[in-house]
């Protein structure tokens, strides 16, 4: 029986991909096998020494002690572009408010009072307020070309604008589905100075906390809109206060409210609902689910983003060892002699790597003795060791 710890409101679609008979969900599990989880910041709470897994049903990993999971040998699974199209959608929509200064005049509307003859007067009075501007012609500039900033740079230029892109690490993979019309930008610095609307889709990490910063906004259009449905700290929310109050950022919209946004008119701060869809919430909780399952039956990895992608189909009728250990030379010697001093034959491994960890999985014929366990355990650069029968 496999015991998942669930935080967060978790799509039953994907909690449903574990079968009941040998797994049990639940959010109050004293010693989890793993750990499924939204946005709840994993860094406040004690992750049991049981813990073997943890999935992320989303995109960002910043709320998940990531590097404290890799010394401890446990891979954290996300679930790369399941709920892209959601937060694209919203990103477009943010787009919209902004450019049309919707919420404003929603606001203006809500509160005309008196005769209908009066409130048509004072919307044909007060209406010049809420002057927006269209959408073609002008330059979005989208930081971080994954799985969302892709999609909002395409369906930009959809809508005719002007898109120019930046993102360091592109992936061949996202590079081949963006249009081609797309220009890049060499840098933060560049994309802002070409930019009407800005867009952040990076993650948060070190490199992209309050990359929106002060000379950066001073430096660039007066008339900016800032697109934020990445992470609040990407940017740095006292420089984007002190340019609106200067007139020179016209709006920014975001997913993530706080007090100092609050009743500002030029400010939409929505309640963190770039991936609150059906679509995006089942499919994220059903990838991350999966990913679990067949890590905790079958030690394979797909989409950690701490772990090599290791898949090795299940062969022959013995034990499947599973290795997490430091990425330093003869490990895998170390691993086979010890098999080999037991007379255990190989039937199948693979090993790979990724930056300082390295996983091995290897299929023997029969079972694999406690002894050769703790022989390996024992290795030094050794973080965990598993058997799967
Ligand atoms: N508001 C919401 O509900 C949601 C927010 N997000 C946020 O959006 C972020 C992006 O999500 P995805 O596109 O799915 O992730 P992704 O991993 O597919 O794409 C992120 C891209 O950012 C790029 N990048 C990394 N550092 C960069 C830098 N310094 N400058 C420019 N680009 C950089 C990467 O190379 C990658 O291509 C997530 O990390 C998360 O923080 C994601 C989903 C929902
Ligand atoms: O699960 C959510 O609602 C938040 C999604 C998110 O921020 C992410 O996937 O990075």
């Amino acid at each position: 029986m496999f015991r998942i710890l669930t935080f967060n409101n978790i799509s039953v679609k994907g909690l449903e991909r574990f079968p009941r008979d040998h797994f049990e969900t639940s959010s109050d599990i004293a010693h989890p096998d793993a750990i499924m989880l939204r946005s709840h910041k994993l860094q406040e709470s004690e992750v049991a020494d049981t813990v073997l897994a943890v999935g992320r049903a989303g995109a960002g990993v910043n709320n998940i002690p990531v590097e404290a999971m890799s010394r401890r040998g446990v891979p954290v699974f996300n679930a790369p572009g399941a709920n892209a199209n959601a937060v694209k959608e919203l990103t477009i929509a943010g787009l919209f408010l902004a450019a049309r200064n919707i919420c404003q005049a929603w606001d203006f509307a809500r509160a005309l009072e008196g005769s209908d003859q009066q409130i048509n007067a004072e919307v044909e009075a007060g209406k010049k307020r809420f002057t927006g501007f269209e959408l073609p012609g002008r330059t979005l500039g989208v930081i971080g070309l994954g799985a969302i900033g892709v999609e909002v740079a395409n369906a930009a230029m959809a809508l005719g604008m002007k898109v120019v892109g930046y993102d360091p690490q592109i992936t061949v993979h996202r590079a081949w589905q963006l249009s081609s019309q797309v220009e890049q930008a060499h840098s933060v610095d560049e994309l802002m100075s070409r930019a009407d609307v800005v867009t952040i889709h990076a993650p948060l990490n070190e490199a992209t906390r309050g990359l929106i910063n002060g000379s950066r906004l001073a430096a660039a259009h007066p008339g900016l809109t800032v697109l934020n449905f990445a992470r609040s700290e990407v940017v740095d929310e006292q420089a984007i206060l002190e340019a609106l109050d200067r007139d020179h950022l016209r709006a920014y919209i975001c997913d993530f409210p706080s007090n100092a946004l609050k009743g500002r008119g030029n400010v939409i701060a929505l309640p963190h609902l770039g991936a609150s869809t059906v679509e995006s919430q089942e499919n994220c909780a059903v990838m991350v689910a999966d990913q679990l399952r067949e890590y905790l039956e079958t030690g394979n990895i797909r989409n950690a983003v701490n772990f090599p992608e290791v898949v090795m189909p299940r062969g022959g009728k013995g034990n499947r060892l599973c290795v997490v250990n430091a990425n330093v030379p003869n490990m895998l010697g170390r691993i086979s002699t010890a098999l080999a001093e037991a007379g255990l034959n190989i039937d199948d491994m693979y090993n790979k790597s990724h930056e300082e960890l390295a996983y091995t999985v290897v299929d023997v014929e029969g079972a694999i003795p406690e002894s050769v366990v703790q022989a390996i355990a024992e290795v030094e650069g050794v973080l965990r060791v598993r058997v799967i029968e």
